[in-house]
């Protein structure tokens, strides 16, 4: 918090000089100087210092804001419109000038990008979170950098509320990002809102948990981003689930990303609570090798499905493959279609002796009871 001594905010800042792969998201009131055009020479120098970092071997993946605004500026409109399909039309306008702006910038400095336009629903749903998942992490291993931004013309509530802080953080949750860095017109969390408080004191780093901070975020914002501070707060909360340490930062910073990832002390740090592998168990489940399958029955099939619980050893029928504890099986149904992935509490041979099994019989089948369950529903993800 304020009071943090500088040398304990230095160590912690030690943190990003390791970062293997990083989400930075760049927000509508930066991008967009003021509503007067995509603010390029800015763009010009954030990419320069993306590039430089993933040529340093850190994976990139931008989520960037600024479609509305610049479709506003496109369409001649002075005013952020009120009704939604314009909003939406806007945005589509819009979208084409941001993405031709970052390609010819990237392209400047030999990389490739790609257009990744996304919904929320869309990683809350199981299977359109693993597709999205694997499309990003094929384009990170092939160089090429995502630029992600809301797909405004299928939804609404993300629009009207212009939050792309939140398509940041489930983004870094989704490629298992060691940062999220958000680059905003401020120069980080203030104690209080800097526009309206020039007393106001910059926070240099804090638990992203940390209560005190709810009530240093006013709702308020630009006149073009709409978010605001409280929406990056939950951000980097959400961001913390998955372990990824969290910065607010000004974009308009001289090389504000080359200097903060050669360790300077720049902008607001929230931190997670959970140690990074700890948080990250339940992203594991979707891209470590499956090594057996197990045959559910019709009723364990229905509870996954439709009460995510636990799978317990009487819902299940067979098992196939050679596995220990703690590694990846993969949950079907007696039809053979996938339901599910997860850690798996026993191995193959005693999943073997407890097929059917009521839990309470496990110890008198096995002589000990690793877990009451065979997969935990935090260990599992539906496919
Ligand atoms: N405690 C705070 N510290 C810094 N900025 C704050 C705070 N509370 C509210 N704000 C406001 O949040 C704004 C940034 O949010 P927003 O306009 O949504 O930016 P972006 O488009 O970058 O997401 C700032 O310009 C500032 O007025
Ligand atoms: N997706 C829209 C709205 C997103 C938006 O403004 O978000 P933010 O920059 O977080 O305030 C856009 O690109 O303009």
């Amino acid at each position: 918090m304020a009071g943090e001594s500088i040398v304990e905010s230095e160590l912690i800042r030690a943190e990003l000089s390791g970062v293997q792969r990083v989400v930075v998201k760049i927000g509508s009131a930066l991008l967009t100087n003021d509503g007067k055009g995509l603010a390029l020479v800015a763009m010009s120098s954030w990419v320069k210092q993306l590039s430089a970092l993933h040529r340093s071997g850190c994976e990139v993946i931008l989520v960037s804001s600024g479609s509305v605004a610049e479709g506003m500026n496109r369409l001649g409109w002075r005013e952020r419109p009120h009704h939604l399909h314009e909003l939406q039309a806007a945005a589509a306008v819009g979208q084409m000038g941001l993405i031709q702006a970052y390609e010819a910038e990237f392209k400047k400095h030999g990389l490739h990008t790609a257009q990744i336009l996304l919904t929320h629903d869309d990683l809350s749903d199981r299977k359109r979170y693993l597709n999205a998942r694997s499309t990003l992490r094929a384009l990170v291993e092939m160089q090429v950098i995502p630029i992600v931004n809301e797909n405004d013309t299928v939804v609404t509530d993300e629009i009207r509320f212009g939050d792309n802080d939140t398509l940041g953080a489930l983004v870094a949750n989704l490629v298992e990002a060691d940062a999220l860095i958000i680059l905003t017109d401020q120069d980080g969390l203030f104690d209080q809102d800097p526009r309206s408080n020039p007393d106001a004191r910059l926070v240099p780093v804090a638990a992203a948990s940390d209560g005190r901070l709810d009530a240093m975020v006013g709702g308020r914002s630009g006149a073009l981003g709409r978010g605001g501070m409280l929406t990056k707060l939950r951000a980097a909360r959400l961001a913390a689930r998955s372990g990824a340490v969290t910065v607010i930062v000004g974009g308009r910073i001289d090389d504000v990303l080359s200097r903060l990832f050669d360790g300077q002390i720049l902008g607001t740090m929230l931190l997670p609570d959970q140690g990074r592998q700890a948080a990250r168990k339940q992203w594991l489940a979707g891209h470590l090798q499956i090594k057996g399958q197990l045959v559910l029955d019709a009723g364990a099939v229905d509870v996954l499905r439709r009460s995510g619980r636990s799978l317990l050893s009487v819902g299940v029928k067979s098992v196939t493959g050679q596995f220990l504890r703690g590694e990846i099986v993969s949950c079907v149904s007696q039809q053979g279609e996938e339901v599910a992935r997860g850690l798996v509490n026993y191995n193959s041979d005693d999943v073997l002796k407890i097929l059917g099994v009521t839990t309470d019989e496990i110890e008198r089948c096995l002589g000990f009871v690793n877990e009451p369950e065979l997969v935990h529903r935090d260990n599992m993800v539906l496919v």
